[in-house]
């Protein structure tokens, strides 16, 4: 049994793209009687689970496409040893309705609870709708609904499933400022290779460059875009040891695996103060990499025989 790590309580956005997960990748995990998902109070609580050995897998939420990285993700990326990988990723449409208590729909809403990233994809519609009501974080939109459930706020922003779970009904349903947001879960591992390339990858890396090195970053980039790869996130975030300093994230759309990636590595760990490798793992939309005639395998391997064959004296060459 595979038992998999997520930020719960049941009815986050997180368990969704665990269960889907399990369902997509079924084949992937050992068989028996079926992923054994387990809610975790918090992202390093789920990260900590994998540590520990209590679970083979987690699954923690890393982008939104309106409110960009989660930064509890981030940092418990950071904190844990290098054995830990992603090994996949989940995309999840989410959408939010406002929760009360049955009966309470028409009632003023004094307290609203939710997760920080539903806030901000809500901003908006709770500025209109509920300008008096005070807005308290919680570790995730489901915690939010359970605290509802038990009359610690008037009203939870969470997903629609939450009301089932904790016995809550809508006030309001699409509540979100713009439709079709997107989050990207991502599913990690302790102590496992990459997953097999698919033509349709991604690597994640954390970079931190050297400081007051004018051209630092445009070398770092360079180590991608003269191999031909392309980058489908950039970000760059505090290391926590002072103003200014800053590591970059880094998503690349190629596979460890490929000649071009493993150049780029061997680039950047030459060039930068120090590298971190989360691991190579397919993309959840399956969009096809792009790989220039130049950064081809093929073409790897066959300037890697020329440069071999320059050794020998010319003579030899042509013999
Ligand atoms: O609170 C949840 O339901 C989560 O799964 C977390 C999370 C997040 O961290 O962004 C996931 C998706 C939504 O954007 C809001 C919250």
């Amino acid at each position: 049994m595979t038992r998999i790590a997520y930020l719960g309580p049941a009815g986050t956005f997180t368990e969704q793209a665990t269960r889907r997960w399990a369902v997509e990748r079924g084949a992937d995990l050992p068989t028996g009687t079926g992923p054994d998902a387990q809610p975790e109070p918090s992202v390093p609580a789920a990260v900590e689970a994998l540590r520990s050995g209590r679970a083979d897998a987690a699954v923690v939420p890393f982008e939104n496409s309106v409110e960009g990285s989660v930064p509890a993700t981030l940092q418990a990326l950071l904190q844990v040893g290098d054995d830990v990988r992603i090994v996949g990723e989940v995309l999840v449409e989410v959408q939010f309705s406002l929760l009360v208590r049955p009966g309470r729909a028409d009632e003023p809403v004094r307290t609203v609870a939710s997760h920080p990233h539903a806030f901000a994809q809500t901003r908006d519609w709770l500025d209109a709708r509920l300008p008096g009501a005070r807005q308290v974080p919680e570790s995730s939109t489901a915690a939010a609904a359970q605290a509802v459930a038990e009359g610690r706020y008037d009203a939870a922003v969470a997903a629609p499933g939450a009301a089932e779970a904790y016995g809550l009904t809508a006030a309001a349903r699409h509540i979100a400022d713009r439709e079709g947001a997107v989050t990207r879960f991502v599913v990690l591992r302790s102590g496992a290779a990459a997953p097999p390339a698919t033509g349709s990858d991604r690597t994640t890396l954390v970079a931190l460059i050297w400081q007051n090195r004018p051209g630092a970053l445009l070398e770092l980039l360079e180590q991608f875009a003269t191999r031909g790869i392309d980058l489908s996130r950039l970000e760059s975030r505090p290391t926590g040891e002072g103003l200014g300093e800053y590591c970059f994230w880094i998503d690349a759309d190629a596979h460890l695996s490929e000649p071009r990636m493993r150049e780029a590595l061997i680039g950047l760990r030459r060039t930068c103060r120090d590298v971190r490798f989360f691991g190579s793992y397919p993309r959840a939309d399956g969009r096809a990499s792009v790989v220039p005639a130049h950064a081809g395998a093929d073409t790897y391997a066959e300037a890697l025989r020329w440069v071999n064959t320059l050794d020998r004296g010319p003579a030899d060459a042509a013999g």
